[in-house]
């Protein structure tokens, strides 16, 4: 039964359920989304599928117990999620290629994989989609970056954006400037979790029981992301609302910030882009 609040989406499949695509799927199970014709996901290990099996309106197979998973769980879905490692596309296309009805839209999540590889290896009467997801889609808090392929249709994107919306915001941008947009959110919850780890680690040098290390630094990354969230003031102000002047935090932030923390992040991007442009080139 649904209601003005039930967002409806047609029969999606999943080809690949690991991290991505778990954080996916586990968000879609919201009580508010429909999906009507079901999610089929596929894996190569029947240990992986078996994670899936249980979740409501799933159903999940394995390519290493049915050699045909892949065809079959595309055969009439209206949306394909390609949710595999990016050297594993070209392969994973030329299986599911037959398979796809047309009007089919593909979705690929794959790093650095263009439009123009998967909209070769597909028939003309199936529309591509790229988009850069991250994992906090699984609590909802995801951000998505969509480009739409040369064939996909307003509606087609709307679909995939609809699909991303269940589990968070989605930034449309031009494909060209997706591999940046991977740098940022993509890679970013990676960042913030390092950033969380070497604090933590500072903490119990400090002479902090792990645990009390623990509660300190997340909930000081927890709060300081909500008071942003809900003040929607620049996080410069409120910095400045912790740095008393002459005060202890003005002394670590001298500190911080003479370890050019923007040219820090400057290459570390710089570094991610370049590792897309290599899986582009199918490196
Ligand atoms: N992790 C992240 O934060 C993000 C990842 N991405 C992209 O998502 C994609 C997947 O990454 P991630 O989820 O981290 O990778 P994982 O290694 O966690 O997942 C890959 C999945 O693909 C499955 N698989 C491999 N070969 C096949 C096949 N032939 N048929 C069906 N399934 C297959 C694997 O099955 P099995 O488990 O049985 O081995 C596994 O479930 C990548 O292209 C990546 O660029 C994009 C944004 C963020
Ligand atoms: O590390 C990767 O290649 C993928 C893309 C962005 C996040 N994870």
């Amino acid at each position: 039964m649904s209601d003005a609040r039930t967002i409806q989406l047609p029969a999606i499949a999943f080809i690949g359920a690991g991290s991505m695509a778990g954080a996916i799927i586990n968000g879609l199970a919201s009580p508010v989304v429909d999906v009507e014709g079901g999610i089929r996901v596929t894996s190569r290990s029947a240990a992986t599928a078996a994670r899936f099996a249980e979740l409501r309106g799933v159903s999940a197979h394995a390519t290493e117990n049915e050699a045909d998973a892949n065809p079959e769980a595309v055969r009439g879905a209206k949306l394909v999620v390609l949710a595999v490692k990016p050297y594993q596309v070209p392969d994973v296309l030329a299986e599911i290629a037959g398979a796809l009805e047309p009007g089919t839209v593909v979705a690929s999540v794959a790093a650095g994989v263009t439009v123009a590889t998967m909209e070769a290896a597909v028939p003309a009467s199936v529309a591509v989609v790229r988009t850069m997801p991250n994992t906090p889609a699984q609590v909802g808090r995801g951000v998505t970056g969509v480009s739409g392929g040369t064939r996909a249709t307003a509606d087609d994107v709307a679909l995939v954006r609809a699909l991303f919306e269940t589990v968070g915001a989605v930034v449309e941008v031009p494909e060209s400037q997706l591999d940046e947009l991977s740098t940022i959110s993509g890679s970013g919850p990676a960042y913030v979790f390092l950033l969380i780890e070497e604090f933590t680690k500072t903490a119990v040098a400090k002479g902090f029981s792990r645990e009390q290390a623990e509660l300190l630094v997340g909930h000081t990354f927890l709060g300081a992301a909500e008071l942003l969230a809900a003040t929607h003031e620049e996080p410069a102000e409120l910095r400045r609302r912790v740095t008393s002047p002459g005060g202890t935090t003005e002394k670590a932030i001298e500190v911080l910030q003479a370890a050019d923390l923007s040219g820090l992040f400057d290459r570390a991007t710089d570094a991610a882009l370049a590792r897309a442009r290599e899986l582009a080139s199918g490196a």
